[in-house]
């Protein structure tokens, strides 16, 4: 029985609070990274594999993680992109028709090192009173001195450049050749689902890697172009800042997804910086300043754009707000054809409320078409 044997793991915090638990499967292992946690009820597999939490450790707070299995349709990228998981009750058997292999299976073929049986609730609570900060999962803690100086080197996620590290290598398309609109997509860790809802609303896309110039995505002569969301903070970002401003400049369709939205804001001049614990969960209500609706949304981002750089200027409106903390939660630019938000439209996990963002998107391009 995989739960009889196994070892003994703690989470340590970067201020020296230390969580015990044990490790999955068994295993040794050490994991180092910036805890975050995630409230969404369902969707960890979706969330594992989001590149936006490349180098994140993820505290999962349902209380059994693994449950429903592992699915290949269920995937945002090839393998999980967090860089460790915590649980209360990890399931190593699951039960649901569709789904291909056990959480354990696909977690071991990410080589991904995870760890249950820690009191998340405890974590999170203490996350939230004392923000996020860098930690280390591990089953070698013998030698807490050792363990604490090297946690102590792992680089501050404020000012970190990670989009680089996730990208794509290589240009490459999804979608029908034939549809009837080309989508630019600059992939600073770009979701797979996003792609799918572009393809499912007759978009053809080519991926281009972080670091490519707006002249090379322009002569795909696409119809529009979209800024991806991604890992890290958006402020190192100085080639996709410089594509937006380009793109801006020339008034081209331009859609910006959480990281790319945090771009688009910084190519204005609205600065952007680090939150407290960050909004990551399913359930994140927003309000729609335009059409006085409200969305319950899928959020997973630890920067925001300043509120106030934003009402100030003169080229943005807020179009969006989080209901939780008043934080910007959309821009648009006011003459230009340019709009954004702090959170997922393509959810995955999470409700489909904010779907109408793609279609806008998609309005965008047609009106650009025809003119
Ligand atoms: N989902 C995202 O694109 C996250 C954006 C950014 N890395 C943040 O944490 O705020």
């Amino acid at each position: 029985m995989k739960y009889q044997t196994r070892r003994k793991a703690i989470l340590l915090l970067e201020d020296g609070t230390i969580f015990h638990g044990k490790a999955v499967g068994g295993k040794e292992g050490k994991a180092f990274g910036e805890v975050c946690f995630n409230t969404g009820m369902t969707g960890y597999q979706e969330i594992f594999t989001d590149p936006s939490y490349f180098g994140q450790i993820m505290v999962t707070t349902n209380a059994h993680i693994g449950n429903y299995g592992a699915n290949e349709n269920e995937k945002e990228a090839e393998t999980a992109q967090i860089s460790g998981l915590v649980c209360k009750n990890f399931s190593y058997y699951q039960s649901r028709p569709s789904a291909d292999e056990t959480l354990e299976e696909f977690l071991d073929r990410s080589r991904l090192f995870a760890i249950s049986d820690i009191d998340t609730r405890a974590l999170v609570t203490y996350i939230r009173e004392n923000g996020a900060m860098n930690a280390v999962i591990t089953t070698q803690f013998e030698d807490m001195e050792a363990l604490k100086k090297e946690l102590a080197e792992v680089p501050d996620m404020n000012g970190l450049e990670l989009a680089s590290k996730v990208s794509t290598k290589e240009p490459y398309f999804f979608g029908d050749e034939s549809a009837s609109l080309r989508v630019a997509v600059l992939d600073i860790g770009v979701k797979k689902s996003i792609l799918k809802h572009l393809s499912k609303r007759d978009v053809y896309c080519k991926v281009f890697p972080f670091n490519t110039s707006y002249a090379e995505m322009k002569s795909w002569e696409p119809h529009g172009y979209l800024l991806s969301n991604g890992p890290g903070d958006p402020q190192p970002l100085s080639g996709a800042i410089r594509v937006a401003k380009d793109i801006i400049e020339e008034n081209k369709p331009l859609f910006g997804i959480c990281l790319g939205h945090q771009v688009i804001a910084l190519a204005n001049g609205i600065s952007t910086y680090k939150m407290h614990h960050g909004h990551r969960g399913i359930n994140h209500p927003i309000l729609n300043l335009e059409t006085g609706k409200g969305e319950i949304t899928s959020q997973n981002h630890g920067f925001s754009v300043s509120k106030e750089e934003t009402e100030a200027n003169e080229e943005v409106v807020v179009t969006h707000t989080h209901l939780n903390d008043q934080t910007v939660a959309g821009i648009r630019m006011k003459n230009k054809n340019c709009f954004s938000v702090q959170y997922h439209p393509e959810a995955s996990p999470g409700p489909n409320d904010a779907h109408y963002l793609f279609d806008e998107f998609i309005h965008n391009m047609i009106s650009e078409k025809n003119k």
